[in-house]
């Protein structure tokens, strides 16, 4: 693109944002096909549960790690070939799976899925530190959070209409193949602010203006790894992500089992607490702007909005305890708001704490501690279920997030002048 006679465009940065945003959709709809294409792909694949289980499982744990290397080669190359690339390469994995038969070479493609899917939230934020304000940050995290639901809502409908019309292959092909799509757009619309030519110069200035001191230095995990910050965005999310995976992964099986609902009860209603969630990734981004405003510096605006949503998270711990199974999806919907709530703001600190060249590798490790969170808390359920049941692993979400509110709260040093507040 060249600097010349280029149009300038007025508030570019929420146009990259949403450029980020549909790459997320994409993100959760290559990842959840196979939930969708299971049945029929074990009919027709003749592949047992426990092959099932498999491929399945193999996902959170890689997904864990990519996002360590996912963050330091997004920091390392920046943001345009690396999260093109990446992007190209989860498509791939979620295409090529529809060459296979058998369950080892489709969980390996899996694992690749996971490795390379886990860049969302490190690109994500780089971009929201790159190109926003810091008062802005919480809600741009916010905005790009927003294709995760829509993503896992979109995957049911297309994935269905791919398996009737085609085969469970051809709906692997799809999914991956708009991912393709995307990685291309990727390379040929990103710049980065210095060197975008459509953007406006007081946009970059009012941007700039609100950075955290530049630093020579590059990202080092070691480095950084003895920074308490580091910990007080990592320790919040280990706890907070298991309440993500149980939506994903256990309430609709919670609701069929214990509530006794039917496949179209659960059809009409378990979709409802992703839209809550929707709600909640606004929201982060609207209470912390409110109060930063109002003159509350931005890591305290932060920390408040948290500890508020992780109150409103409690819902989670009733959800046992009422008899009524209307009023149980209600209490789930209300922690998809909170869930989603607190988690965007927590994801989005990285960026108030840590200097650009630096935000991917920590957004990487924080969401490296969440996934190990999902992982281990979901193989745990996965084994006392049966025992004990459903409503102590509820009770636990529900307080888990008052824990990582204190982590934010004690490990954080109070906001010096460094750490600027955003002033509106
Ligand atoms: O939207 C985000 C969720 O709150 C957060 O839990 C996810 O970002 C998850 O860590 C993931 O990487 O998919």
């Amino acid at each position: 693109m060249d600097k010349v006679n280029v149009v300038k465009i007025k508030k570019l940065r929420w146009y990259i944002i949403s450029l980020v945003m549909l790459g997320t959709i994409i993100n959760y709809l290559a990842r959840s096909t196979l939930g969708v294409a299971a049945p029929e792909m074990m009919k027709t694949l003749n592949l047992s549960s426990e092959q099932y289980s498999w491929i399945v499982s193999v996902f959170p744990f890689t997904y864990a790690i990519g996002g360590i290397a996912c963050g330091f080669v997004i920091d390392k190359f920046g943001l345009r070939i690396s999260f093109a690339v990446l992007a190209a390469l989860w498509s791939l994995c979620n295409m090529l799976t529809a060459l296979f038969s058998t369950w080892f070479p489709i969980a390996a493609l899996r694992g690749g899925l996971g490795l390379t899917e886990a860049a969302f939230n490190p690109a994500g934020m780089k971009v929201t530190a790159e190109w926003f304000p810091a008062k802005e940050r919480g809600l741009a995290c916010g905005v790009y959070s927003l294709g995760t639901s829509v993503g896992a809502m979109l995957a049911p409908p297309l994935v269905v209409w791919a398996i009737v019309n085609y085969n469970w292959e051809m709906s692997f092909v799809v999914t991956g193949a708009i991912g393709v799509v995307w990685a291309i757009l990727w390379a040929v619309l990103y710049r980065s602010p210095e060197s975008h030519p459509a953007l406006l110069k007081e946009e970059h200035e009012e941007v700039m203006a609100d950075q955290i001191e530049v630093v020579k230095e590059k990202a080092s995990l070691i480095s950084m790894i003895k920074d308490k910050s580091l910990w007080a965005i990592s320790l919040p999310r280990f706890m907070a992500d298991p309440a993500w995976g149980t939506l994903h992964y256990w309430m609709p099986l919670y609701l069929v089992t214990v509530r006794h609902m039917n496949m179209k009860e659960i059809a009409m209603f378990a979709w409802l607490p992703f839209l809550t969630a929707d709600l909640g990734c606004l929201a982060a981004g609207y209470i912390s702007k409110f109060l930063n405003n109002r003159g509350v510096h931005i890591v305290n605006a932060k920390r408040i909005t948290f500890t508020f949503a992780a109150l409103l998270m409690l819902s989670m711990a009733g959800v046992g305890f009422v008899s009524n199974v209307y009023v149980a999806i209600a209490l789930f919907c209300i922690a998809g708001f909170a869930h989603q709530c607190l988690s965007v703001t927590v994801i989005s600190m990285s960026s108030d704490l840590f200097p650009r060249q630096k935000v991917a590798t920590a957004t990487g490790f924080a969401a490296f501690t969440g996934s190990m969170g999902n992982f281990l808390f979901s193989i745990f359920l996965g084994a006392m279920v049966a025992v004990v049941g459903y409503d102590i692993f509820f009770i636990g979400l529900g307080v888990f997030d008052l824990i990582g509110a204190l982590f934010l709260w004690m490990l954080i040093k109070a906001p010096s002048a460094k750490v600027a507040p955003a002033v509106a």
